[in-house]
């Protein structure tokens, strides 16, 4: 491709490649020089055209020597059109996902769904890019722009056609997946997180509207959760924009769940769509599970997928990854589940799920990360202490920060809480302790595989060890 094709005044040089880092800058590469929350990405503009960047997109301000320099005050916004441009074609049928908890699972969800329906379907997260075949590893939730791009790019030609998406915060308020049409957008819900990054609620929640008020497509859908007390927000804004909008939810006009009964694996649920009634036993446990697998049905059946034959799918999904996963039983006959409740408002949520199938008590394990939102600890140890028996307060993640700061402060919403730093001991003291009737709850960690403790990452998986010190 050429550069005059793809901006105007771009000369007859060939584009190879995108970059927004100037270390992976190549000859006819166009770079994306953007202020960061670390550094200044302009301070590499001079670097990167010596590495043979034909183009540079920057704010108006920039210094541009040597290269053509593409201007805009939103720089990363017109980067990523160009780049889509660039990167097309994609899959035909795209859907992203934002909210504060069950992004993860929905696009897990939504991907399952779409197979079982026929379709070549993938997903992008946490939990990477992911095929019914193969998963790859990203480290990001919403990884950055090009690696999104250009990943969805290779999915198309693999032959995918249907993509789920997560749409991180941080991922909408940098423009990591501009470009991509998307035919649906579902919001999940919005509770307390990443308010290092954001300042505060209204800052956090606007990022995530943006999805809403400017990603999602003229002519697409807005599946909204509407038991959330911020969903109403999100139906405003798709509504003056003209864009149709699906409910879901116990409250829902397109899919309503009528009923929800817990079994001993899964759950019953009746979902009424259509003026019907649908009864589907659903093989994972817990409310939250629940919401997130009628958002995953909103999205396939907002983008063409048959109604019935979408409910009755969800009686074959398959759990997800560190969520609610069933890990180990111990010696003394209690589950061990491993979940990735992060949040004040996830650890309420997985406790929720267990507590129908508890007849002792729900013990507890969990702690908070480091170099992330401080103020969500306190109101985790309170959720903590409000919603499970015994809580055993560890480390997650600690990074940059001292871990016994980071317990602390958990500790004060959980005044009654043990403290175990060593989460390995913490999992074991509360399997050890756990008798027949309790279930052990180990909270934050989920699908990850390694605690970062400073700059490394020490190989840890909860359900590994779970199951080690229940052998
Ligand atoms: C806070 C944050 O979102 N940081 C991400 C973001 O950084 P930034 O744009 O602020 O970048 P910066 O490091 O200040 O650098 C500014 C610019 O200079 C460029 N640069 C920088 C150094 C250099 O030598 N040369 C150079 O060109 C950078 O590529 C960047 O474009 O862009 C970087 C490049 O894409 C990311 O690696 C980085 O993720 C960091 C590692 C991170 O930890 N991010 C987490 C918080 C995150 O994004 N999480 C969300 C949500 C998680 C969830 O709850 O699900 C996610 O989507 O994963
Ligand atoms: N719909 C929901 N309502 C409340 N809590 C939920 C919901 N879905 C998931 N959770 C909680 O949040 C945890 C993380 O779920 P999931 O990974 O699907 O969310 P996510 O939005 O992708 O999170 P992240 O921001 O880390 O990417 C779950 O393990 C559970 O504890
Ligand atoms: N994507 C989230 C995951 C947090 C998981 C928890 N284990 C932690 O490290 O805080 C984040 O980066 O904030
Ligand atoms: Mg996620």
């Amino acid at each position: 491709m050429k550069l005059s094709q793809l901006v105007e005044g771009g000369g007859e040089q060939s584009v190879t490649g995108f970059a927004i880092d100037h270390r992976k800058v190549a000859p006819g590469t166009i770079f994306g020089a953007f202020e960061g929350a670390r550094v200044n990405g302009e301070d590499y503009i001079p670097a990167a055209i010596e590495a043979g960047a034909v183009a540079v997109v920057a704010r108006p301000g920039a210094r541009v020597e040597g290269a053509l320099h593409i201007r805009d005050y939103t720089p990363r916004e017109t980067f990523a059109r160009l780049a889509a441009r660039f990167f097309a074609p994609f899959p035909e049928t795209a859907v992203a996902v934002t909210g504060t908890n069950g992004k993860t699972s929905t696009v897990e969800m939504t991907r399952q769904l779409w197979r079982m329906a026929g379709h070549h379907a993938a997903s992008i997260g946490t939990l990477g890019v992911a095929t019914a075949d193969e998963r790859v590893v990203t480290g990001l939730t919403t990884p950055d722009v090009v690696t999104f791009l250009s990943n969805v790019a290779g999915l198309a030609r693999e032959g995918v056609t249907h993509l789920a998406f997560e749409a991180s915060s941080h991922g909408l308020s940098q423009y990591r997946t501009e470009g991509l049409p998307v035919r649906a957008a579902a919001f999940t819900n919005l509770s307390r997180d990443h308010l290092d990054y954001h300042g505060d609620m209204a800052a956090y929640f606007t990022a995530k509207l943006r999805l809403f008020a400017q990603v999602l497509a003229d002519d697409g859908t807005a599946v909204v959760w509407v038991d959330d007390a911020n969903s109403e927000r999100v139906i405003d804004i798709a509504r003056e924009r003209g864009n149709r909008v699906f409910t879901v939810g116990e409250h829902g006009d397109d899919l309503r769940l009528v009923a929800r009964a817990p079994t001993l694996l899964g759950q019953g649920l009746t979902i009424r769509a259509e003026g019907v009634d649908h009864r589907v036993t659903l093989p994972l446990i817990g409310g939250y599970q629940a919401a997130n697998a009628l958002v995953a049905a909103g999205l396939v059946i907002a983008t063409g997928g048959d109604v019935a034959q979408t409910l009755a799918g969800l009686a074959r999904l398959q759990p997800v990854r560190g969520r609610l996963e069933r890990a180990a039983i111990t010696a003394g006959g209690a589950p061990v589940y491993v979940d990735y409740a992060h949040t004040p408002d996830a650890i309420e949520a997985a406790c929720a799920a267990l507590r129908p199938h508890v007849e002792g008590r729900l013990i507890l394990v969990f702690g908070a990360g480091g170099d992330r939102d401080a103020g969500k600890r306190v109101p985790m140890g309170q959720a903590a202490a409000a919603s499970a028996d015994v809580v055993i307060v560890t480390d997650d993640n600690p990074r940059t920060e001292d871990p016994a700061m980071i317990r602390r402060a958990v500790l004060e919403g959980a005044p009654g809480a043990r403290e175990i730093g060593d989460r390995r001991a913490a999992i074991a003291t509360a399997v050890a302790e756990a008798r027949a009737g309790d279930i052990v709850l180990i909270a934050g960690k989920g699908h990850e595989q390694g605690q970062i403790v400073g700059e490394l990452v020490l190989p840890f998986d909860d359900v590994t060890v779970a199951r080690e010190v229940a052998a």
